[in-house]
């Protein structure tokens, strides 16, 4: 299947159904009750990882991607049924943007894992919901709501745990033919690899790790020369960088020290931190120098390139060298995953992630709930007790909401740090409380704290109108956009 990295796709949650206006009308019961049911809600638009997916070559085709809208609501109180959900399946390691601010809306990288992009909208209130002790015949209804909408970029990086990197011709192909179960194309032309290839190298009974060959990379890259740095962003992932340098090159002329140095340069061009991931010096095509001139071949290198990490020669083509290094690197990255249980080196640099935050702007009743969610969210971790504590709420809110993304980022011990640095406030909110106060002060904070939130209550439920006032839609209802 061809690889495809990339896709710009559209995905439209289900509008929510209307509510309907109905009466209870039967034999001898001429004045029956409102029956008039809600509507349903729209369908939902999920995004899942699928690890037997590899490449986004179907959203290239299929670029819009619609959920049913929910039924409207009928009379003899029958409620709307919702739309169909819609499950878009990606491969592990999808990073979804928005198109238009490039700002990273999720990342997919767990096999089976499941997230909520685009919420249908609700239904609308059928009559039925409108009934009170005052008002026994409800002429009212409202429309249902938008589902959300997004235009998005899907970019793909591969996850593996070693990265090949090197010129064209160097032999990165043959390298990963030789120590694990891919075959992609290999040929004596630059630019045979169009596309990265992944590899599951076996070490032993449940020992292995996977490899990622990309293709070659020229000077110039950056510029745009080959094929650019285009698919330097498979490597952002890995653990472990192995540098294929052919020591052999065909051509007299050119000469490896150079082209080395040359690669090297534009990955700092690229992206800073990949150029100082750990990276291993990969000597290859050693079977092409005499046997008498190899040691003296690789220690001029190794000199002149001025190099001081690991050091491997190899023969891809012979397999001579391969097992040693493969080795190596299993120890390399089983180590590495000991030491970092809880945090895993190929996901770093991501910090740009943020939970999923509705592109479209909120309706106004969205905007009513998360508002209402917030302020319980923030009762209940300071009660007001007193007014002293009722001021010393608003830092400790703050406070409680830099605390997620800390967490989210304790991976990273500097991150631990920060995120501690900026919990003190909270610890400290309360204890800022002023000095004891009445008890009666707490009951005008405590009224407050309520008052607060019942305009986000009321803005949620339409307040009950007049009996027979008409239904008038708001020309500002995004409903009717
Ligand atoms: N003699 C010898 N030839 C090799 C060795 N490794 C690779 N080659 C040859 O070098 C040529 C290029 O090898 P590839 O594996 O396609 O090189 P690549 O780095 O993947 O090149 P691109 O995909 O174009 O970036 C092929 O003709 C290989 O047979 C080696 O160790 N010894
Ligand atoms: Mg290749």
């Amino acid at each position: 299947m061809k690889f495809v990295d990339e896709a710009i796709i559209d995905v439209v949650a289900g509008n929510g159904g209307s509510g309907c206006i109905s009466f209870r009308r039967e034999k001898f019961i001429p004045f029956g009750g409102p029956n008039g049911g809600d509507g349903g809600r729209g369908g939902h638009i999920y995004l899942e990882a699928d690890r037997n997916i590899n490449t986004l070559i179907d959203y290239r085709y299929a670029r819009r991607h619609e959920a049913r809208n929910g039924e409207a609501g009928r009379g003899a109180d029958q409620f709307g049924a919702a739309g169909e959900d819609v499950v878009l399946r990606m491969p592990v390691g999808t990073i979804v943007r928005d198109f238009d601010t490039g700002e990273v809306l999720m990342e997919l990288l767990e096999h089976g894992e499941r997230r909520l992009l685009a919420k249908g909208g609700d239904g609308g209130f059928g009559n039925l919901h409108f009934k009170s002790s005052t008002n026994r015949a409800p002429r009212k209804k409202t429309l249902g709501w938008p589902g959300q909408a997004y235009k998005l970029k899907l970019e793909l990086r591969v996850l593996a745990d070693v990265g090949l990197l090197g010129m064209p011709n160097a032999g990165k192909s043959t390298l990963i033919t030789a120590i694990s179960n891919a075959r992609p194309k290999i040929a004596d032309y630059p630019f045979t690899t169009l596309h990265p290839n992944l590899g599951v190298v076996r070490v032993g009974p449940e020992k292995s790790f996977v490899v990622a060959d990309i293709p070659g990379l020229i000077e110039g890259a950056s510029e745009g020369a080959g094929l650019g740095h285009l698919f330097l962003r498979h490597l952002q992932r890995t653990r472990l960088l192995l540098h294929v340098v052919d020591l052999a090159p065909f051509d007299e002329g050119v000469d490896p020290v150079k082209q080395a140095k040359a690669i090297v340069k534009e990955l700092k061009i690229y992206d800073e931190s990949l150029y100082n991931k750990q990276r291993w010096l990969v000597l290859n095509k050693l079977d092409m120098v005499p046997a008498e001139e190899r040691v003296q071949r690789v220690v001029s290198f190794v000199k002149r390139y001025g190099w001081k990490g690991p050091v491997f020669e190899i023969s891809a083509l012979t397999r001579e060298g391969c097992e040693p290094l493969v080795q190596a690197i299993y120890q390399h990255v089983a180590a590495e995953q000991e030491h970092h249980e809880d945090r895993d080196l190929r996901f770093e640099g991501d910090d740009d992630t943020v939970p999923v935050q509705p592109v479209a702007a909120l309706t106004s009743r969205q905007a009513a709930k998360a508002a209402a969610q917030e302020n319980e969210a923030f009762e209940d971790l300071v009660p007001v007790k007193d007014e002293g504590a009722a001021t010393a709420a608003k830092p400790a809110r703050k406070a409680a909401a830099k605390k997620v993304p800390a967490k989210k980022a304790a991976a990273k011990k500097t991150a631990v740090k920060k995120a501690a640095a900026e919990k003190a406030p909270a610890e400290k909110a309360p204890a800022k409380k002023a000095p004891a106060k009445k008890v009666e002060a707490a009951k005008p904070a405590a009224k407050k704290a309520a008052a607060k939130k019942v305009p986000a209550k009321a803005s949620k439920k339409p307040a009950a109108p007049e009996a027979d006032e008409a239904y008038l839609p708001d020309p500002t209802d995004p409903r009717f956009r």
